[in-house]
């Protein structure tokens, strides 16, 4: 079977669309556009494979209602046009969906949320429930409650941590370019990479920034990174533009095909991974970076010698070595207040101390990703 065909046997499928893709000349939501693409996952559902889509827009779709020109710099008025702009666009989505019989599901996820265990096991079984009853989940950002999401959030690394939460065996990214470049597309004489297999074959391109629709946010790097996050957990990724979505969905050999070069990991870690910053961080002594770093074992009160930041538990912290250099993160089971309480003594003297709920380890090895 050729690398493409690959592409016409996966059972379910993330499509990522950009705001670029969905967007008129003028700036508001094209609703020819919106529809072809719909044409397109109907056509993916009509071959029996699931789907999901992770869809950009919703700061777009909210311009032309607030009489607003272009995308607005400051964050409140980003999620006022949010808010305006996400119920639209999945409205319009909900219509044209319609017209092929299927039913779209509304799914704003913020990154923050899904690395906590419990918000994490949700969210799987809400599209699991999703996609068992036959509805096409549209996802979006959070934009309206998110913070930073809203500025440094990108929807590509999102729709590779969906992909990789909804078991997707295939992940296809479409913006308004037809695939990776080796430079800017807008500089002369650059040539389409038709297949990225690994690192070395991204060497000598150049990653620009966002097209000229100027309603995009990451560019190529963001999509670059994300094909990177899902291959590397064997998920392979078409970026094409959302004209050519039908012809790569078919298996034709347009845009990018990155192939797959890893193995799934467990997909809460990889959220963890890529998709949090440390709310804080615990500094270790060297004798826990040995035990955290080449056992993998849990993090223990009595290898800890300080800690930064203000967390609560449950948050996502760093973990620094004695030189500040970060070596891990996880999910830390105490609020910051406590640590000092804590730290440098035994798990049994802090249960004669203080109770058997403070036996426990400060980070699970379960909730800690090695960096
Ligand atoms: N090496 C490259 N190859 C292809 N496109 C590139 C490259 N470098 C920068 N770009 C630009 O990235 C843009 C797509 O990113 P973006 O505007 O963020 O789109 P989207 O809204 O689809 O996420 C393209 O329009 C293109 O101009
Ligand atoms: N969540 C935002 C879009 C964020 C984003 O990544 O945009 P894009 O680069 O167009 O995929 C919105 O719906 O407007």
């Amino acid at each position: 079977m050729s690398e493409r065909a690959l592409v016409t046997t996966a059972r379910r499928i993330v499509v990522k669309v950009g705001s670029s893709s969905l967007t008129t000349a003028s700036g508001g939501i094209d609703p020819a556009r919106v529809s072809d693409l719909v044409d397109v996952l109907a056509a993916v559902r009509g071959r029996g494979a699931e789907v999901v889509l992770v869809s950009s827009g919703a700061i777009a779709a909210g311009l032309a209602p607030l009489r607003l020109r272009k995308r607005p710099r400051g964050l409140a008025a980003q999620q006022a046009a949010a808010s305006v702009g996400q119920g639209l666009l999945v409205h319009r989505y909900t219509e044209e969906l319609a017209r092929h019989g299927l039913t779209a599901g509304q799914v704003l996820l913020t990154l923050d949320d899904v690395t906590r265990r419990s918000h994490y096991r949700n969210a799987h079984q809400t599209f699991t429930k999703l996609l068992e009853l036959g509805v096409i989940p549209i996802v979006n950002e959070n934009d309206t409650v998110a913070t930073t999401e809203i500025r440094f959030g990108d929807n590509d690394r999102l729709a590779a941590l969906v992909a990789h939460l909804v078991h997707a065996d295939l992940l296809v990214l479409l913006s308004d370019v037809d695939g990776l470049y080796d430079g800017p597309p807008s500089r002369p004489g650059t040539q389409l990479v038709p297949d990225v297999r690994g690192e070395a074959d991204l060497t000598g391109v150049t990653l620009g920034s966002v097209g000229a629709a100027g309603v995009g946010t990451g560019g190529m790097a963001t999509k670059v990174e994300a094909a990177s996050i899902a291959t590397g957990s064997g998920i392979p990724v078409v970026l094409t533009s959302a004209d050519r979505a039908a012809a790569a969905i078919a298996g034709e050999q347009v845009g990018t095909l990155f192939h797959a070069t890893g193995k799934r990991r467990p997909t809460r870690l990889l959220w963890l991974r890529h998709a949090t910053d440390g709310k804080g961080a615990l500094v270790l002594d060297h004798g826990a970076v040995r035990a955290v770093v080449e056992r993998r074992a849990s993090l223990l009160a009595a290898g800890i010698t300080g800690v930064r930041g203000d967390f609560t538990a449950g948050d996502p912290v760093d973990l620094q070595d004695p030189d500040g250099v970060v070596v891990g993160r996880g999910l830390v089971n105490f609020d910051a207040a406590e640590i000092p309480s804590l730290q440098g003594r035994s798990s049994k003297e802090l249960k004669r101390e203080l109770g058997a709920g403070y036996e426990r380890e400060v980070i699970h090895r379960d909730d800690l990703v090695i960096l």
